[in-house]
């Protein structure tokens, strides 16, 4: 059966890259994506908006809604210290094993915990199940008409803690619009808008984080 983009991805990144080293496959994927077959991940300009994000925030405890190949996911990672980790969500049962291996190929293996399946099944066991007290970082990325009832079900189960901060993708393209509506103009919630552009492209997209007043 012919390989999947994902897998070539995979092979990619398993060919060029350095092992262990997060900044190598970032490149080799950023490359691979630019230059041969476009995909999802949010790419090297907004990969720069998730880095200062990140690092404002420090977190000990973050989630990652959306996987895909684990670009991402290696981006955060690397930037934990060493006590923190990283929860990351993916229902996609194809991208799981692809973005397991390329974030062993970074190093950060002992950093991430992949969760399979739909946000809205784990996000009621993260407390129960994976022993999380509140998170201190999520980054949105994955079903854009699941970031507001994702992130309601994370203010029900009181995963966000006065100061958590929310980063979510794709504000731009595809869009959120009943995310933008959730937080803008919602007393718990403090937000700034980063314009950006599509992974890989020209096109026009943004970034929007909401910090989480209590
Ligand atoms: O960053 C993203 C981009 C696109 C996307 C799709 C089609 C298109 F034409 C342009 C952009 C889809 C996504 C789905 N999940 C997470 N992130 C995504
Ligand atoms: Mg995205």
């Amino acid at each position: 059966m012919d390989q999947s983009k994902e897998q070539r991805i995979l092979n990619s990144v398993s060919y060029n890259a350095i092992k262990g080293d997060a900044e190598s496959v970032l490149d080799c994927i950023d490359k691979y994506c630019s230059q041969k077959e476009w995909a999802m991940n949010v790419g090297d300009e907004k990969g720069l908006i998730l880095d200062k994000i990140v690092k404002e925030a420090d977190p000990t405890v973050a989630l990652e809604l959306g996987t895909y190949c684990g670009y991402s996911a290696v981006r955060i990672a690397r930037l934990l210290k060493p006590s923190a980790h990283l929860f990351s969500i993916e229902f996609n049962a194809e991208f799981v094993p692809i973005a397991k291996e390329i974030i062993e190929i970074a190093g950060l293996e002992d950093k991430v915990t992949i969760l399979e399946g739909h946000a809205q099944d784990i996000i009621p066991q993260l407390k129960t199940k994976y022993n999380v007290d509140t998170l201190d970082f999520v980054f949105l990325d994955h079903w854009k008409d699941r970031y507001a009832p994702d992130t309601i079900l994370l203010e029900q189960y009181g995963l966000l803690r006065k100061g958590s901060i929310l980063l979510a993708d794709n504000i731009g393209f595809p869009g959120a619009p009943d995310f933008l509506k959730h937080v803008r103009n919602n007393e718990h919630y403090e937000c700034t808008h980063y314009p950006s552009h599509l992974e890989y492209m020209k096109a026009p997209d943004a970034m929007e984080k909401a910090v989480y007043l209590g």
